[in-house]
């Protein structure tokens, strides 16, 4: 039996390793305790691989898994993760985006908590100094203080759900949440960011990313509160660290409650030197239920993504299949094929791809557009190209790819239409989906036709007069070619197409020998 290999990249729980190596059809690698440069060399066999936040997922080791299909990031924050690499070279990366989230809720308000008690200080003058000195610990309570959360999603929404369990006073900015979402729980939603600067305490749930990183630096702390409390347990960089540290110095910020650092392992960070902050080491997602679900959930994502089955939680899927309706799916396949067959026939470099739509299709024109850039790369990039990285690698040659919807004139109910031009000129094939997926091209270039886009086929374009049947069929006697269909349509000029499908390939000699006809304009053998 082949297996596909699962490569392990960082430590997951002992559940999902149990599952992986129990499964019959994986070949199971740990290199979770490997040297990152040695991972490198391990991970060009792998058809998969699980990682957390300690492998960068970087143009390296992209590089170096020239076999990986699929990614899975055993937590939500995929900042680490080059996602666009991804997608050039196929791989499709998702991740595991609930199953931490209570640990991460929890470890924020622990943090919270922590700040406004001084709690690791208190603690650690009676255990560590042995000093019994109540005087020095005068907290602060939650109570009846204004809090500001930033970033309303599965972390941000259960924190002020629990910090008003403290009876806080919360407030949140997500602008791209509906103002419901919050004030359907009782909290207070701005799209003023000023808002949350005015708060006594402030914790950023978002995800990493070019808007998010120094959301909070040197401006924005000087219009806070003096005293104000800060909270990270999201990402290191949301808050600009230098100014953490000078503001942490000199008081303006009373106290920080970080878990995240911009670069980690962070053991000798200026914060780390600060008697005002407390700090764990990145631990938001480490609590035994979270790691041991993250841990089942990414095996068998894994698993399942090695098969080709499922993708749970793609990131980086062009089309969402979910949002597909049943009676779009064979259009898909359809557009794909007649890609296909037109690139073979265009028989130059291709320099744009256009895909029409018509009927209530036309509102899935992108994702046919994405399918029709499948079946023109794959005649000249071949296996490794799919629905992932099809337009990447199109934009890469230069290709034009465009979509139109037009108002259904053509009689057919639902209708696909693509166009590809080459220095050749322009190309077109149009094709429409009968009951009980009857897939049909009905139309090539001026052509109209009805044919199956299946098997091997020589496509003729000739001057419309008689004995061309005769000639073309004693070729293909000759070459032991036999016919199993024969379609002729007539077109323009005096000219007709004709469109042959064969049970034996034809070779290069046989459509030479066609084309050399008097009546031949153009001669082609496509495959599908
Ligand atoms: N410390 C840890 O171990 C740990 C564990 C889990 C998650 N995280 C991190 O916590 C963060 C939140 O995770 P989540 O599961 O809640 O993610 P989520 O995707 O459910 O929520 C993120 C929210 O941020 C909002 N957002 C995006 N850009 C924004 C912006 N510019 N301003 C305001 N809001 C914005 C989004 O609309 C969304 O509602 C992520 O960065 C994740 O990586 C850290
Ligand atoms: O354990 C980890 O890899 C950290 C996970 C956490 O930061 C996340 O984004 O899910």
């Amino acid at each position: 039996m082949s297996k596909y290999t699962i490569v392990v990249c960082d430590h997951i729980h002992d559940a999902g390793l149990n599952i992986l190596q129990n499964t019959e059809d994986i070949n199971y690698v740990y290199a979770a305790d490997i040297d990152k440069v040695k991972l490198l060399d391990i991970i060009k066999n792998a058809d998969v691989a699980i990682t957390r936040s300690s492998t960068d997922v970087d143009e390296k080791f992209l590089n170096a898994a020239t076999n990986l299909k699929a990614i899975i990031r055993a937590g939500v924050g995929y900042d680490n993760v080059d996602i666009d690499g991804c997608s050039k070279r196929g791989i499709i990366a998702m991740n595991v985006p609930t199953a931490n989230t209570i640990a991460a809720v929890e470890l924020t308000m622990a943090h919270m908590l922590s700040c406004l008690r001084k709690f690791p200080y208190a603690h650690n003058q009676l255990k560590e100094e042995r000093v019994w000195k109540r005087e020095d610990w005068y907290g602060n309570e939650l109570y009846g203080k204004k809090l500001g959360v930033i970033g309303f999603g599965n972390i941000g929404h259960r924190v002020a759900l629990r910090a008003k369990a403290f009876e806080m006073d919360v407030i949140t900015y997500d602008p791209y949440i509906s103002s419901t979402k919050a004030t359907d729980l009782g909290i207070k939603y701005t799209t003023n960011f000023e808002d949350i600067l005015a708060c006594d305490i402030i914790t950023i749930h978002t995800p990493k990313n070019k808007e998010t990183i120094d959301m909070i630096s040197f401006d924005e702390i000087k219009k806070m509160k003096d005293g104000v409390v800060l909270i990270n347990c999201a990402r290191g960089g949301l808050y600009n660290e230098e100014a953490l540290v000078e503001n942490l110095k000199s008081g303006k910020i009373a106290m920080a409650g970080i878990d995240v650092f911009k670069k980690e392992p962070a053991t000798s960070h200026p914060l780390l030197d600060l008697p005002n902050v407390t700090v764990t080491a990145h631990l938001g997602a480490n609590t035994k239920e979270s790691q041991r679900e993250i841990s089942i959930q990414s095996a068998n994502n894994a698993i399942e993504s090695a098969r080709g089955i499922s993708y749970p939680n793609a990131l980086n899927l062009p089309i969402d299949e979910s949002k597909i309706p049943a009676f779009v799916k064979p259009y898909i396949e359809l557009t794909q094929k007649m890609a296909f067959l037109l690139a073979q026939i265009s028989k130059s470099q291709i320099r744009a791809v256009e895909v029409s739509a018509e009927g209530d299709l036309s509102e899935y024109v992108d994702s046919l557009q994405t399918f029709a850039s499948v079946g023109v790369l794959s005649v000249s990039t071949g296996l490794s190209v799919n629905y992932v990285n099809a337009n990447f690698i199109a934009n890469e040659k230069g290709i034009d790819l465009s979509t139109k919807t037009i108002t259904n004139n053509s009689g057919y109910k639902n209708r696909v239409t693509i166009k590809i031009t080459t220095a050749n000129g322009v190309k077109s094939i149009s094709g429409t989906v009968f009951e009980d997926n009857i897939q049909r091209v009905v139309k090539l270039d001026d052509f109209v036709l009805d044919i199956e886009p299946k098997g091997k086929m020589i496509i003729m374009k000739n001057k419309d007069i008689p004995g061309v049947v005769g000639q073309v069929g004693s070729i293909l006697a000759k070459n032991n070619i036999n016919i199993s269909d024969f379609r002729l349509s007539r077109g323009k000029n005096d000219h007709a197409l004709a469109v042959i499908l064969i049970d034996e390939k034809a070779n290069s000699k046989v459509i030479e020998d066609l084309d050399n006809l008097e009546a031949s304009i153009a001669v082609a053998y496509a495959e599908i």
